[in-house]
């Protein structure tokens, strides 16, 4: 038998580095417990309560600790401005300094909302909870296990319940409210900067239906950011049962995604689809596919969601890797890369897509659908139209596509071909492929009075214009 091959040795320096990373990796469920507990000793709500900054004997009497834990105030303090929570102001030391708000820890001040956005530190506690962390530490045991389809998350694992269902109501129903209250919180997260920051996404939209939209948070975000775009909000008749009364300006409709979304120019998805496996995101994108119109009338889906590897700065891709993590252990989603989300789309029938704005550890997608009904194709010629000169001046349209029984492809392979992307188009999307008369008669609608087939490939339409189709 062929010895193993000797691994390279470390050098010193290596090691000593290797060593000081063990250390960190064993160690890092301390940064999420010393954390855990400034939020629940009001550490932010208490510098900011006086004035944003606060020496160390300040904050331990704000915190009415007993005296004899100053010192060790001290270097809770220090951690956490090591790590970001905090920052030393005034070019103090950390163990003797004044301390100060980072913008991670004005998030988690009691009281304040900023954007309107729901409490965040429930996000903080239910993530640090005993039921998340005994998931985590119970990852070994799931991977052992020879489990039967579907495969239990470890969370249902180890503790015989599901997040967000029934089961962890009976299990702890305390812990099921902080869990609730911890998805609004991160679903809510950052709505102000989404409108500030993709503003465009929805300002030229008549309607749109949030898809999943809970009790309408965000859909009355929009309506009030853009009060000409009509929402709707589609969710489970117990949450739109529960949703505040309506002002007026979304309707909701209690529904089921699986069976029908209701209708409008562009459906969001927001911070939905990582829930899903990939099977179901492909059912989930195939209703909002009956739900929208076809491009030209501006139809779309909008997705908000983590894209692993959008950003390659350390923090955030180790954010969106730890977000796949939370997937794995605790439910059947899962975080996707580009590549993942470009296969999803393509297997529901989505042609294209394209990623409006990165927004952190998230992406706003734009999806749409590339079929063209005579109609829409009439709609897309006429708007040409008007952006070519006239034909004297060279004024041309081109278009590249499948003319059926082109003289070019009277052979039985090609015509073949043709007829089957018909099929293809008949199946999958509201088109088609055109034989010569259906293409002039919608030049003809379009108002285009001339057109030629360039060569064996190509066809040529003008009206007052020259307009060249190519095949
Ligand atoms: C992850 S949240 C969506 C977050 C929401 N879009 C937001 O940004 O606040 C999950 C929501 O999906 C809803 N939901 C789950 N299954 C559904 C279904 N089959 N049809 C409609 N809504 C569903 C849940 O009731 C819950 O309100």
């Amino acid at each position: 038998m062929a010895s193993r091959p000797t691994p390279a040795l470390p050098s010193d320096t290596e090691l000593i580095q290797a060593q000081a990373e063990l250390w960190r990796h064993s160690l890092l469920y301390l940064k999420q417990m010393t954390f855990k507990c400034a939020i629940e000793l009001g550490i932010p709500t208490a510098i900011h309560n006086l004035g944003g900054t606060a020496s160390l004997p300040e904050l331990s009497v704000a915190l009415s600790l007993p005296p004899a834990k100053q010192p060790y105030l001290t270097r809770l303090m220090r951690q956490l401005a090591s790590s970001g929570v905090f920052t030393v102001v005034d070019g103090g030391d950390a163990m003797s300094g004044t301390y100060g708000l980072t913008p991670l820890s004005s998030i988690l001040i009691d009281g304040v909302r900023i954007d309107g956005d729901a409490h965040q530190e429930a996000i903080v506690l239910a993530l640090s909870s005993k039921y998340y962390v005994e998931a985590a530490m119970g990852l070994t045991d799931w991977f052992r296990k020879d489990h039967a389809t579907p495969i239990p998350s470890p969370f249902e694992d180890v503790h015989g319940a599901v997040p967000f269902e029934e089961s962890m109501e009976r299990l702890d129903p305390e812990s099921a409210k902080l869990f609730n209250q911890a998805l609004a919180a991160h679903d809510h997260m950052g709505i102000g900067v989404l409108l500030r920051q993709c503003g465009q996404v929805f300002s030229g939209l008549r309607s749109l239906t949030d898809c999943c939209g809970g009790d309408g948070t965000t859909a009355r975000s929009i309506a009030k950011a853009f009060p000409h775009v009509k929402c709707t909000v589609l969710d489970l008749p117990q949450v739109i049962n529960n949703a505040p009364p309506s002002d007026g300006s979304v309707t909701y409709v209690a529904g089921d995604m699986f069976h029908s979304i209701p209708p409008s120019q562009a459906v969001m998805l927001k911070v939905v689809l990582h829930f899903w496996s990939d099977e179901n995101c492909v059912k989930i994108l195939s209703q909002c596919k009956k739900a929208i119109p076809s491009r030209a009338d501006g139809g779309k889906v909008i997705i908000i969601d983590v894209v692993i590897g959008s950003s390659t700065s350390g923090p955030i891709l180790e954010t969106q890797l730890l977000l796949d993590m939370i997937m794995l252990v605790n439910f059947q989603g899962r975080q996707r890369d580009e590549n993942d989300w470009s296969h999803i789309f393509k297997k529901a029938g989505f042609s294209e897509y394209k990623i409006v704005k990165k927004l952190g550890a998230r992406c706003v997608f734009e999806v749409v659908l590339h079929f063209w009904s005579d109609e829409n194709c009439v709609k897309i010629l006429a708007q040409r139209k008007k952006a070519i000169p006239a034909r004297a001046d060279g004024g041309k349209v081109i278009i590249i596509d499948v003319v059926i029984g082109s003289r070019s492809s009277t052979s039985g392979p090609i015509l073949e071909a043709q007829l089957l992307m018909d099929m293809l188009m008949l199946v999958n999307f509201r088109s088609r492929q055109r034989d010569e008369n259906d293409w002039s008669d919608i030049f003809k609608k379009a108002g285009f009075s001339e057109y030629k087939i360039v060569s064996n490939w190509e066809l040529d339409v003008s009206s007052r214009s020259i307009h060249k189709v190519v095949c």
